[in-house]
């Protein structure tokens, strides 16, 4: 989409000039994604923009608009530094409601997955070279997660939309999967974005939740492949060593989960 419409002007940053136009990637209930080349001409980023917002006393608005863009952009920048796979930060004007990041250049894992699958029924059996590339993804992403909790951060909304798949050049360590064709909607690194509900955590609680959270988004957007998701808290298990307690503790978060859903 063209991020010229009248209906959503451009943060000022973005009005300068630059050698491709930005473009919005998404306008979500707080904030929009634009891709740019304002930082370098060519290196497109990701600028995440939190617009004013009218029916919000100005003060309060723009204090919980600096906190937000500030709390995220610490996050990623700690993410980042502890090498948990997310994109760099660039650049930022808390004040002004910008961050500049690292560019994904990949497709969201649900659109991954979906591509694998296809628009199959839900009971339909997984053929076995799609469960095998499914199940190694899924360890990818367990090993993402389990970095990410190593560090002392919960994410707080994961799902397979907050997290992007990468491609590997080919030739690239670790690239190739053995079923390139088929393979191929799966294959590449996972980053894990959207931390603008992650909290700096240590507690079994906060981080089981988390997973509960993905297993719960994961159920509902891909059920044909729900039971595959056991990889990810395999793969967790071996990333991060203190996650025994997590997965004792996502036990009693799920027995919650049923008794919230029994009850209505
Ligand atoms: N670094 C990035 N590189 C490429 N694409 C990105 C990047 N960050 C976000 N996106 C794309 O933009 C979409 C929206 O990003 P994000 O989820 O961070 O924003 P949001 O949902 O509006 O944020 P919030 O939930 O904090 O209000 C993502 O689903 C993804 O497709």
């Amino acid at each position: 989409m063209a991020a010229t419409d009248a209906q959503f002007p451009l943060p000022k940053v973005l009005t300068y000039p630059a050698s491709t136009p930005p473009l919005l990637v998404t306008q979500g209930a707080e904030g929009r994604l634009y891709k740019t080349t304002h930082l370098l001409s060519d290196r497109p980023c990701a600028l995440k923009y939190r617009p004013p917002k009218p029916y919000r006393h100005p003060i309060l608005d723009s204090r919980l608009t600096k906190a937000r863009i500030s709390s995220e952009a610490k996050v990623l920048e700690r993410c980042w530094r502890e090498g948990v796979p997310v994109p760099a930060v660039y650049a930022m004007d808390p004040a002004a409601g910008w961050m500049m990041m690292e560019w994904i250049d990949g497709i969201p894992v649900r659109v991954g997955i979906n591509k694998l699958l296809g628009p199959r029924p839900e009971e339909e059996a997984l053929p076995e070279t799609h469960e095998a590339l499914l199940a190694d993804l899924m360890k990818r992403i367990g090993a993402a997660i389990g970095a990410l909790h190593k560090t002392g951060v919960v994410h707080g909304d994961l799902t397979t939309s907050n997290m992007m798949l990468r491609p590997r050049k080919s030739g690239q360590a670790g690239g190739s999967t053995g079923n390139e064709d088929e393979g191929e909607a799966l294959n590449g690194d996972v980053f894990i974005i959207d931390f603008g509900l992650a909290t700096q955590s240590m507690s079994d609680e906060d981080r089981a939740v988390d997973l509960y959270v993905l297993e719960r988004a994961f159920a509902s957007t891909h059920p044909r492949a729900e039971k595959l998701f056991a990889a990810v808290l395999e793969a967790y298990k071996e990333t991060f060593k203190k996650a025994s307690s997590v997965l004792i503790k996502l036990e009693d978060v799920r027995m919650r989960g049923r008794k919230r859903s029994m009850l209505g």
